[in-house]
């Protein structure tokens, strides 16, 4: 019996993994794609956005969500059971995406494909680690000196030896391929200069290819058979021989409320927010007052971003929702009742 192809993507927060996976969706040449979809908070943001695109290559009934947290904690309880439901189908997949939470170590998921239900029925064709252009430019976990000098001086807290840069780092020691997305928000110098930066974390041999909204070529992201549970040593981590790792170090909840007052409203409400605390992503799905349709919202650092994405089903309740994650000792009360100014 062949082995199930599984394609791990990993990149930090808002990097783009679901942008790119839709992508995928949509050009996927015949394969069936199965996707596993790590949330980080328990409401499915990146889920519904896929299952959103309305369109028939976005398979509904396999797009399966993980609302844990982070996959390598709930293993045995989640993940274990998610794969062995896809692969013990009368149809199964022709190959599987996981989509990690954007906060997780790869290298824990990687080594569940060595439990023995699994290894003998997939295998990680390859482990892709997508790389936010536009943040690592502008030195927000950057390994870049100059980024980060810039970035220092504008902020005397930042650490350069933070978890996030840990994080950044232990993503790309991993990857069997980078994909440095957000190409269009960077000029082309910026770009060079990220990748010899990149070029000095991952393992030799590795591609980094440039994307604009994650369009990469379904042939050049699937079938790369890495095997990477086989050679899971070769790949270095901050974490190896740490049992406890660093998801303990960031905070996330979700502000949930009925109808905002307007998309304006939001936007003045979210901006001095993230400004003010230390706020890496918010996103959601909001009820505007008086539209029909319902409003996605992505925040990734400084960027706010919404559109409104499909009409509210009939048997939906018109509620927003927020998940708001963050560093460590994120101010809930003040973010929330602050959130809280936008609603009707
Ligand atoms: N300009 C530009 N924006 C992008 C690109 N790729 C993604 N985005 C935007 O960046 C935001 C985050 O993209 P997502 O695909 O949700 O990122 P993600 O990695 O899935 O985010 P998390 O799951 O929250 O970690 C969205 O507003 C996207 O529209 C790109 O190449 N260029």
């Amino acid at each position: 019996m062949s082995k199930i192809p599984t394609t791990v993507i990993t990149g930090f927060l808002g990097a783009g993994k679901t942008t790119l996976i839709r992508h995928l969706l949509h050009n996927a040449k015949g394969r069936r794609l199965a996707l596993i979809v790590n949330e980080f908070g328990d409401v499915g943001v990146d889920g519904a956005l896929l299952r959103g695109c309305n369109d028939d290559a976005c398979p509904e009934d396999d797009i399966v969500e993980l609302a844990n947290g982070c996959i390598c904690c709930t293993v045995a309880d989640d993940f274990l059971p998610t794969m062995l439901k896809l692969l013990d189908r009368a149809n199964p997949p022709d190959h599987i995406i996981i989509e990690t939470s954007g906060l997780a170590l790869p290298k824990p998921l990687v080594k569940a494909f060595q439990w023995p239900e699994i290894r003998t029925r997939a295998t990680v064709d390859g482990v892709v680690a997508l790389i936010d252009a536009d943040a690592v430019a502008a030195g927000r976990f950057a390994t870049d000196e100059a980024a980060l000098a810039l970035a220092r001086a504008a902020d005397p807290s930042l650490d350069h030896d933070s978890p996030l840069e840990e994080l950044y780092e232990d993503q790309l020691a991993c990857a069997d391929l980078v994909i440095l997305n957000k190409a269009d928000m960077v000029d082309a110098d910026a770009l060079t200069r990220i990748e010899g930066d990149i070029g000095k974390d991952i393992r030799s041999g590795v591609k980094i290819v440039r994307t604009d909204h994650g369009a990469i070529d379904a042939g050049v992201l699937l079938g790369l058979f890495a095997e990477a549970e086989e050679d899971i040593d070769a790949r270095p981590s901050h974490h190896d021989g740490d049992p406890d790792h660093d998801h303990n170090d960031f905070d996330s909840f979700v502000v949930t409320g009925g109808e905002i007052a307007g998309v304006d409203a939001l936007v003045q409400a979210m901006a001095p927010l993230i400004e003010a605390h230390d706020i890496l992503r918010i996103k959601g799905m909001v009820a505007v007052a008086g539209r029909p349709a319902r409003l996605l919202v992505q925040a990734v650092g400084p960027r706010i971003q919404h559109y409104f994405d499909r009409a509210w089903k009939a048997e939906e309740s018109r509620l927003s929702q927020l998940v708001v994650i963050g560093q460590k000792g994120l101010d809930q009360a003040a973010i929330d009742s602050a959130l809280r100014a936008a609603f009707a």
